[in-house]
């Protein structure tokens, strides 16, 4: 499925794919590595584009001076074309499971390519066209939320990856106009909060989904009006050196 952003053209990079360094919170056990997604040769997926980890240092930062209690808490950033393919089958079985469809008579039913649409929404495809890349494979994405200065992710209204609407960044914008001292106009103000400290560092936010932040892939080019995204695709060999 195409996206609007696909037809920006990327004019790649040499910024490095680096470690993300242990300053900024990790939510371990990774999600992905624990379900046995496909890490060829053990590769980290705590990696991102240095200048992309620069950003996220600034959106710390911005954080700390506006609500020192908080700090980031990473989900997960690059991620190999194979991960991206796993997790798109596991996400549609799932669904198929939380929906009582048969993943059996998949190519018959119409609810099954309900669910593959509505995953869709949530899961880029994992494209090997260089010209479409699946945004996290690119070192530009995170996946991300708010954590306690002590390490506990706060409740932002809904899980990470949860396929829904639920998801979107202003699900709960309506019902905390309505009543602004319920738990809704909490999770609102926490999604609005995270999205500032992000949006103020440079990156932009996925429309579907509270969680998700890029900088300098297809999306961010053109959710800024740029002529040119300038992270692609990149993988790795089994020698673990990049791939441009
Ligand atoms: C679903 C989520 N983990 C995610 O990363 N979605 C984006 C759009 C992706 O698959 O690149
Ligand atoms: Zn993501």
């Amino acid at each position: 499925m195409l996206r609007p952003w696909h037809q920006i053209p990327i004019s790649a990079s040499k910024d490095p794919l680096v470690e993300i360094p242990f300053r900024l919170l990790r939510l371990e056990p990774h999600p992905y590595l624990s379900l046995g997604a496909p890490y060829a040769n053990g590769s980290s997926p705590w990696r991102l584009r240095s200048k992309v980890i620069d950003r996220l240092f600034l959106a710390q930062d911005l954080l700390k001076n506006t609500n020192s209690e908080l700090q980031l808490a990473i989900f997960d950033a690059w991620r190999p074309l194979a991960v991206q393919k796993f997790m798109v089958e596991y996400s549609i079985q799932r669904e198929c499971l939380n929906q009582a469809i048969s993943f059996s008579d998949s190519n018959y039913s119409s609810k099954y390519q309900e669910i593959v649409d509505q995953v869709q929404k949530f899961w880029a495809p994992p494209s090997t066209n260089p010209l479409t890349p699946p945004p996290h494979s690119t070192g530009a994405a995170i996946d991300i939320t708010l954590a306690t200065s002590n390490g506990l992710p706060i409740d932002m209204g809904g899980a990470i990856d949860e396929i829904g609407d639920i998801s979107m960044p202003n699900h709960y914008s309506q019902s905390a106009k309505t009543n602004p001292n319920s738990i809704s106009a909490t999770w609102h103000s926490r999604r609005l909060l995270l999205h500032e400290m992000m949006s103020s560092a440079g990156f932009v936010q996925h429309p579907n989904e509270w969680w998700h932040f890029s900088y300098g892939d297809q999306l961010w080019a053109w959710k800024n009006n740029s002529a040119n995204a300038f992270y692609g695709s990149l993988s790795f060999s089994d020698s673990n050196s990049i791939i441009f």
